[in-house]
């Protein structure tokens, strides 16, 4: 799978919003995973035909040796029972000890095919991470067989010697059968056709339709990959060294940029010129619909535009991993990983995962200290209820940690650092400290901040108002739209007004639906 996620991932995420691309990566996935159903409706049919052939062979060994037919038949009969046998406890084996580990193998492998977690995965560079955990999990979850391997098969290879005596012995009767003249040419291959169609009896399958299955998803992977013009060479893992730490000093820019999407007609963006100086924190705010995450969609390389340019420290972050490496984003609908919290905190700066420090300092900063101390198994503590010793966690406590996963790309280098609505779900107080908080510890760092609420973002340097058609409306300080008295001093004003006439827990639901202009 990695040979298709690794350069679908890294062109752009257009790929898996496209319904037959992702309708087929999900059905090479099942291919992969689980055959159960098909395999056995199609193979009830094969059984079936092939016992009554075994039938017919042993009438044809009848009337040579009547207990020849017997004899190599009991034999199959024996390795498949022995073989079955092996397999059941082998499976059974490996659901008890590695039931978690294999779901968890799964897991992971569905965060690198998913759409919902294509961008993060993209963006955060960890396809590679992923593909090795994945491999890793797995091999450690079929660890279980290769002591039953090993053992367990010997009975099965005792039953395959038992077979090959017995048919061993029936040809050299016939051997010796035809050396007297008692069979003919034509009785020789009747009877050797028939010996081997006593297989029948046993369990060694079709081989056509075992290679068959087993190639299907490759074939199919093939096609995909040629289809959508991907390489056969594997994109290139970023090193640390390719995490500069130093911020850049170099602009982010949109120029002139227009961009549909795929399955739309009508543009998200059209002719849309944004600079943002290195250093500076932004606010853009908009109606829904206005192009707020689109915009922030094209900053991060995940799409590109059908027209004019993105660059982020001089370079396209749709072409170049680097450019893309320094940019951090957490979007509304980030992703809740089912690993650990030193996982979910730590993909954000993947080349230091293992750097506690960083891991801390993040957690800190993100204000989810405290929930460190609430979990069993800290750090190593999976996010997720569906694992043993695993806990769910609520979802301002879900926000804190994406942040805090934003926070340790900052200190992996990223030097752009995007927050697309992660904490609409908090009230208007909680969003405005963590907003405020959030431009103290980044203060080095380019901030790019979304949301429907104004009092959260008037902080920033500087404001920027979208409009769905129009583009930027207005730009400038808090101060300066205030004092335009343009479309976002009208609303502000109306969000303010609202907000001291039903208090701030009331209004904290309301205002997160409340549109600009
Ligand atoms: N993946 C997508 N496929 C098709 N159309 C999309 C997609 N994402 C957004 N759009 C459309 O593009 C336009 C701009 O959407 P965008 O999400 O950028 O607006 P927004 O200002 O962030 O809105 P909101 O405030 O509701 O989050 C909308 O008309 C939206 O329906």
């Amino acid at each position: 799978m990695d040979a298709l996620c690794s350069p679908c991932l890294q062109q752009g995420i257009e790929l898996l919003d496209s319904p037959g691309f992702s309708g087929r990566l999900q059905a090479v996935v099942e291919a992969t995973r689980d055959w159960t159903f098909t395999f056995r409706l199609d193979n009830t049919w094969t059984v079936l035909a092939r016992r009554l052939t075994g039938i017919g062979a042993v009438a044809v060994l009848l009337s040579w040796r009547w207990w020849v037919p017997f004899l190599i038949a009991a034999s199959f009969m024996l390795l498949s029972k022995t073989y079955t046998t092996w397999l059941n406890t082998a499976f059974d084996k490996l659901l008890q000890s590695s039931a978690s580990e294999l779901r968890r193998a799964r897991y992971v492998r569905g965060l690198l095919v998913q759409t919902e977690t294509a961008k993060e995965v993209r963006l955060f560079g960890l396809t590679d991470w992923l593909v090795d955990r994945y491999r890793a999990t797995w091999l450690s979850a079929m660890a279980a067989l290769w002591p039953l391997r090993k053992q367990g098969l010997r009975p099965v290879y005792l039953c395959c010697l038992v077979m090959a005596v017995a048919v061993g012995g029936a040809l050299a009767l016939l051997v010796n059968d035809v050396a007297t003249g008692a069979v003919g040419l034509a009785g020789v291959i009747t009877l050797i056709q028939a010996m081997l169609a006593l297989e029948a009896f046993g369990i060694l399958g079709d081989p056509q339709m075992a290679l068959g299955q087993s190639t299907a998803a490759t074939v199919e992977l093939t096609r995909l990959r040629r289809e959508v013009g991907l390489s056969e060479t594997h994109p290139a893992v970023l090193s640390s060294e390719d995490h500069q730490s130093e911020p850049s000093q170099e602009d982010r820019a949109v120029e002139n940029a227009a961009f549909t999407y795929p399955t739309r007609d009508d543009p998200a963006l059209s002719g849309l010129s944004l600079h943002i100086s290195a250093g500076q924190s932004v606010a853009i705010v908009g109606v829904n619909g206005a192009g707020k995450s689109t915009v922030i969609k094209l900053l991060c390389g995940l799409y590109r535009p059908d027209q004019g340019t993105v660059r982020v420290d001089g370079a396209d972050p749709a072409e170049s991993p680097t450019a893309r490496r320094r940019v951090a984003v957490i979007f509304q609908d980030f992703v809740r990983y089912h690993l650990s919290l030193r996982d979910n905190v730590g993909f954000g700066a993947i080349a230091r995962h293992h750097d506690q420090r960083v891991l801390n300092r993040a957690l800190v900063d993100a204000g989810g200290n405290d929930l460190l101390e609430r979990l069993e198994h800290g750090w190593d503590t999976i996010l997720s209820a569906e694992y043993e010793g695993g806990t769910d966690l609520s979802g301002g406590q879900w926000q804190r940690v994406a942040l805090a996963r934003a926070l340790a790309a900052v200190a992996g280098g990223a030097g752009v650092l995007i927050l697309d609505e992660p904490t609409a779900a908090l009230d208007v107080r909680a969003e405005t400290a963590l907003f405020d908080r959030f431009l103290q510890v980044t203060q080095d760092v380019t901030t790019i901040l979304v949301s429907h609420r104004l009092s959260s973002v008037r902080h920033v340097d500087r404001i920027v108002v979208l409009d769905p058609g129009a583009g930027i409306v207005e730009d400038g300080s808090h101060d300066e739209l205030l004092r335009a008295g343009g479309r976002y001093a009208e609303m502000f004003t109306l969000q303010a007004r609202r907000f001291a006439q039903a208090g701030s827990e009331t209004l904290a639901g309301d205002e997160s639906q409340e549109p600009v202009g």
